[in-house]
């Protein structure tokens, strides 16, 4: 019923309006499945290989299609993400680019639920899924690679731990991002938005720490529940060697003063989250961070593991984090990112499913969250590509209740 009778791969705009891939998936039976590549802009050293889109949908029909075509069953979604693999022929996706495989995944993946009828998170997770939600880490103020002139810390975060359901949660993230607005707007300060939405003012790092913290009291004194708020600092970005460590605009950190850094301010303003605070190669940093700060924040590893067992699988022989950041195009297909989930969990490392910077419309991470129980899903808080997600989670609680 499901075995796949024709794939279409086409060339559409992300959210920065670069060309990404697009991926159609029919199956026998009529099923249908579509799936959009999303795109880094931080991207880490160790990523699946994104190619020029014209590139990967070229190079994907000549290989991955006489694989897939009348050979595979989009139910079958370890099948699909094999051939996607044996299609490929090297361990990064350099060949039919990350960004074909993981269109086609999430296509094939969504055309195997089209014809068992199913929600995608129940086809992916099973039929006890669906009951338990991540809280989602909305984007407030940033800059890093996602705004020019803003600030270094590439991107803070709104973590509403205490709401007690994903639309409420949803709802407060937005408000925090009003709240930063209105405060900024009080101070007379401009403030365009980042790659993701998030408000990019020209502003310092501590001053946004410190608008942070106001907005979300404020706001959690309006909704009554615990706010936090959290960091990813996207260390890679900040790192160079030449110079000695971190890069910030008031000077440059050594390895051991951004660890002091970055304990200071989560113990400051209690943070429950940093992501990748210090460089892509720096397992033993993470690991030091993580003994000194790891009881009451998540240490996640983004540009640190890439999605990747093998990276996790070190990060967890050093204690390297406690928690990992899962974007299934940087491995390039659902049956990889599930694998980083699934190792994760099993050694107690909590799962965070992201976005990209830049995105589209496509929905797959709200239900491979869901799918997976990851504890957080971190997609924007406002902003359509964002909200698609944000609204898909808000749909499939109300579906359940
Ligand atoms: C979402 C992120 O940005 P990008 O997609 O640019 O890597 C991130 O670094 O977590
Ligand atoms: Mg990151």
């Amino acid at each position: 019923m499901t075995l796949i009778t024709d794939i279409r791969l086409r060339r559409v705009l992300d959210s920065r309006g670069n060309a990404t891939v697009e991926a159609d998936v029919h199956t026998e039976s009529g099923g249908f499945g579509r799936g959009k590549a999303p795109s880094g802009a931080s991207t880490g050293e160790y990523e699946a290989i994104e190619l020029p889109a014209q590139e990967a949908i070229a190079n994907a029909r000549e290989d991955a299609f006489p694989r897939l075509i009348g050979e595979v069953h989009a139910g079958n979604q370890r099948d699909v993400d094999a051939a996607l693999h044996a299609a490929d022929g090297t361990d990064d996706f350099s060949g039919i680019g990350a960004n074909s495989a993981v269109a086609i995944s999430m296509a094939a993946a969504k055309a195997g639920a089209d014809v068992l009828g199913a929600p995608l998170f129940q086809h992916l997770g099973g039929t006890f899924r669906g009951n338990e939600f991540p809280t989602p880490l909305g984007n407030i103020v940033g800059g890093g690679e996602h705004a020019a002139d803003a600030t270094n810390i590439q991107e803070f975060l709104s973590a509403p731990v205490g709401a007690p359901s994903v639309e409420e949660a949803v709802f407060a993230n937005a408000a925090v991002h009003q709240e930063v607005h209105d405060m900024l707007a009080d101070r007379g300060i401009p403030a365009g938005k980042g790659d993701e939405g998030a408000w990019a003012p020209s502003v310092s790092d501590d001053e946004a720490f410190e608008l942070m913290d106001e907005a979300v009291s404020a706001v959690e004194d309006d909704v009554g529940f615990e706010i936090r708020f959290g960091l990813d600092v996207a260390g890679a970005e900040l790192y160079d060697e030449s110079e000695g460590g971190y890069v910030y605009d008031d000077g440059v950190k050594s390895t051991d003063e951004q660890i002091d850094y970055i304990a200071e301010k989560a113990q400051e303003y209690d943070l429950v989250y940093v992501e990748d605070p210090l460089d892509e190669n720096d397992y033993e940093g993470h690991a030091e961070l993580t003994e000194r700060v790891g009881d009451r924040t998540l240490v996640c590893g983004d540009d640190l593991f890439v999605t990747n067992v093998s990276r996790l699988g070190e990060g967890i022989e050093q204690d390297a984090g406690n928690s990992i950041l899962i974007k299934p195009n940087q491995i390039g297909t659902l049956s990889d990112a599930v694998d980083a989930i699934e190792l994760a969990t099993e050694n107690g490392y909590a799962s965070v499913v992201s976005h990209r910077s830049g995105e589209t419309e496509d929905t797959t991470i709200a239900h491979l969250a869901v799918a997976t129980g990851a504890q957080f899903i971190k997609t924007g808080a406002v902003g359509g590509e964002r909200t698609a997600k944000l609204n898909e989670l808000i749909r499939i609680e109300d579906n359940a209740a």
